[in-house]
């Protein structure tokens, strides 16, 4: 039965065995997710936010059918990913962004072959669905050439499922191409394509996505609109101080000043800009100034928290 849900999953967990060490090799488990509940209506652009290593990957390689769950069950559109892969297959597509795959590095008909492959299609199908899918999206005569010498627009054309996972879209991609692709992928979410969509930048997750999952450690955070999400971050202030050479011992007396809620630091270049959340009823940036005395010092501002001030509390929280 085909459900109105375009995503359902249900205690979704991923362990990984590796072995590490050449000389005396150990065998180490990685507890990639641990338990991922979520559902994601038809035509929603949900985005998986959060920090490297936090499961986002592994997630989505599981919704789409290229890594078997170790415990819990995902759907998508009713069909499980599990025992109706066939079906799955049919109604999704995947892109991986910057270094993750040789998408890239292949060409049209390279990627047709290897996307049929992976998505059942019996070979003696293979060579006429390619060839009319080459024709359909006017790439006939341009197969051989990689996906990567392709305009944006003729690798749009490669894509139309009815859920879209898109891995990292933005990583790699200079900043007028990623407002390109943000249009685009807003578009297919208008159009009714489902979107599921991870990142790790904030600003992109928060301009795209109706709902967002935020992921860290393997388990949800938090999941919410981005209003709800910023909301996190209600009754806190944020003071931002560029500083030159701060040492480590300074960060720690910041982090244990009275009111102060968390800080994160931000290497750019021989400039750190710290980033100091506290109870907005607390004035905190007089102690700040006073704990980095003797450090060389550039803006000092006090604001509003935005979206990104309530995601590094709510993995900060983690
Ligand atoms: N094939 C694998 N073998 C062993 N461990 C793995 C494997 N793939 C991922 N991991 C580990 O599982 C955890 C989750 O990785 P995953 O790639 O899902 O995270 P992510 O949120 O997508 O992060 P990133 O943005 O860095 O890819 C990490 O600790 C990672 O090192």
């Amino acid at each position: 039965m085909e459900s109105d849900y375009a995503i359902e999953a249900e205690g979704l967990r991923r362990t990984y065995r590796t072995r590490t060490g050449w000389l005396r090799p150990r065998r180490e488990t990685v507890e990639a997710v641990r338990g991922i509940d979520l559902t994601v209506r038809r035509g929603e652009l949900f985005g998986l936010l959060g920090p490297n290593g936090a499961g986002k990957t592994t997630t989505i390689k599981m919704l789409n059918t290229l890594l078997i769950p170790t415990a819990g069950t995902a759907r998508i559109r009713g069909f499980d990913v599990v025992e109706q892969t066939r079906e799955v297959r049919r109604r999704i597509g995947y892109v991986f962004g910057g270094d993750r795959g040789l998408y890239d590095r292949l060409s049209a008909l390279d990627n047709l072959r290897y996307f049929a492959e992976l998505y059942g299609v019996p070979p003696r199908d293979q060579r006429r669905r390619i060839a009319e899918l080459l024709e359909l999206v006017g790439l006939t005569g341009r197969e051989q050439e990689r996906v990567e010498g392709y305009s944006r627009g003729m690798r749009q054309r490669l894509h139309a499922p009815e859920v879209l996972f898109l891995d990292e879209p933005s990583i790699g991609v200079d900043p007028v191409a990623a407002r390109e692709l943000r249009r685009t992928v807003a578009g297919l979410a208008a159009g009714g394509t489902t979107v599921v969509l991870t990142t790790h930048y904030m600003a992109e997750a928060d301009e795209l996505c109706d709902r967002i999952a935020v992921i860290s450690g393997g388990e949800i955070q938090a999941l919410g609109t981005p209003a709800e999400l910023r909301s996190r971050a209600d009754g806190r202030r944020v003071v931002e101080v560029e500083a030159y050479g701060v040492p480590d011992t300074a960060i720690s007396a910041l982090r244990g000043l009275p009111g102060v809620r968390e800080t994160s630091v931000e290497d750019r270049g021989a400039l750190q800009l710290l980033t100091v959340q506290s109870d907005a009823h607390v004035d905190v940036q007089g102690d700040v100034l006073r704990e980095l005395a003797g450090i060389r010092l550039g803006r000092v501002d006090s604001r509003e928290p935005t979206l990104e001030d309530a995601y590094v509390a709510i993995v900060g929280a983690a």
